[in-house]
């Protein structure tokens, strides 16, 4: 995995290119390739769509076949009306005769039809994959997008919501990010930034989290009077601060963006009285001491991460996958959930997860506390929740499309956020 060079991506950033005309952190298109300049892939313009895209690599191909068999045929330009930039590639020998043909039509030189493997970012530019995770190096997430993507690219950004938008922006290819923790519980941020954004589930990866207590050079236990990190850090090695390492009485918990961005801090503002919660590649990266390895309450600490792109994959059922859906209902149904449950239970389909957030947009309902007519007895506020299940099953499984179908009918809203291989591999 290799980290990326432009610095950590901030929510100015991306409101920058949000603004931004220039293309000045344009990813380069593929070799030779010339897009007009309205129509480039660039970081910062979704607009430019697949098909397109498509069509370019066609006629990047016939360029090279062309190139190939008419060396004395001089390539012409030609514009396309929109753009002076816009290269046809069409030999100047072929332009009378049919100005359609992109090439000569001998089975020779016909363009090679793209294959699967072109339409992957890493393959087809050459360009590592670049995967967007919230952190900076050293963090746990840096960690999880290198086992989801050994060779990939990873770009450190300030927020969740960032790295959720690197990716819709075309910064990033995927994100990698934390949603439940074996002992800190779910992430719930992320569960809503789920349903703000239009990303799908691609993946799921589960890291072994190993924390350790990290100090500047020459700093002792005794001298710590803080102890900063992300508060899912803070809340795994709660037990452990408190009665085994004895930093209770006077030491303060501090909870920051993440366990590296903590030990950076230390290092440089040299705090001699702050200790850090973070990795040993963070120690490492930032010179920083390690007091104590393995401070997490459990030594079966373990995140999962889930892994988002702008397109679903393809569901197959020839390994386990899990599927993860959002719903919500709009009438008083307490039932509702049982109803879901049910629709799963039935069709024997596991679940390995339920989560509920409140409803942003209608977080309260007043009902009659006696039914709809009798409105004597008063009224109560009842809170209204959306519901995260993940099942495990493909959604290319019958029951997994029947069970929807019929959740689909109790449920005022129902999304499928993705369907998905299982991590099944030991967590490291
Ligand atoms: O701060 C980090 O290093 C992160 O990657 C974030 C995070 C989290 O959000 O849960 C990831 C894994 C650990 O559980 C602790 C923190």
């Amino acid at each position: 995995m290799a980290a990326a060079t432009g610095g950590i991506i901030s929510s100015d950033v991306i409101n920058q290119a949000l603004k931004s005309t220039d293309n000045n952190h344009e990813r380069k298109p593929p070799m030779g390739l010339q897009l007009p300049a309205t129509k480039r892939l660039g970081f910062f313009r979704c607009s430019y769509a697949r098909t397109n895209w498509l069509s370019s690599c066609a006629i990047l191909s016939g360029r090279v076949a062309a190139d190939h068999s008419e060396k004395s045929s001089p390539i012409t330009s030609v514009e396309d009306g929109d753009s002076s930039e816009t290269q046809q590639l069409v030999p100047s020998s072929q332009q009378e005769s049919s100005s359609l043909d992109l090439m000569p039509m001998n089975s020779r030189n016909l363009p090679r039809p793209l294959t699967i493997t072109d339409l992957s970012p890493v393959a087809m530019h050459g360009f590592p994959l670049r995967v967007a995770y919230q952190g900076v190096p050293g963090a746990y997430s840096e960690a999880a997008a290198g086992k989801a993507y050994p060779d990939c690219e990873a770009i450190p950004c300030e927020q969740f919501e960032v790295a959720f938008e690197a990716v819709e922006l075309w910064v990033a290819d995927r994100a990698v990010l934390p949603v439940e923790n074996s002992l800190g519980g779910s992430i719930h941020r992320n569960y809503d930034l789920l349903l703000r954004h239009r990303l799908h589930i691609v993946g799921e990866v589960k890291l072994s989290v190993r924390h350790c207590l990290l100090a500047l050079p020459g700093v002792k236990k005794e001298e710590l009077r803080r102890v900063i990190s992300h508060p899912q850090a803070l809340s795994q090695c709660e037990h452990t601060l408190t009665n085994e390492l004895e930093l209770s009485a006077g030491v303060a918990r501090e909870a920051v963006d993440d366990t590296a961005g903590a030990a950076e801090y230390v290092a440089q503002n040299g705090l001699r009285d702050t200790a850090a919660i973070a990795s040993a590649r963070a120690a490492e990266l930032y010179g920083m001491n390690i007091l104590a390895d393995g401070i997490q309450d459990d030594s079966g600490n373990v995140t999962r991460f889930v892994m988002l792109a702008r397109e679903p994959i393809i569901p197959k059922t020839d390994r386990p996958f899990k599927t993860s859906i959002v719903f919500a209902h709009d009438k008083d149904g307490t039932s509702i959930l049982f109803k879901v449950l049910s629709s799963f239970a039935f069709r024997d389909i596991q679940l390995t997860k339920i989560e509920s957030r409140p409803q942003r947009n209608r977080p309260i309902r007043v009902v009659n506390v006696n039914g709809d007519d009798d409105v004597n007895l008063g009224t109560a506020k009842h809170f209204e929740y959306i519901f995260y299940i993940d099942f495990a099953a493909s959604m290319a499984e019958v029951r997994a499309q029947n069970a929807l179908s019929e959740i689909q009918e109790f449920t005022s809203f129902l999304r499928v956020l993705g369907s998905y291989p299982m991590d099944i591999s030991p967590s490291d």
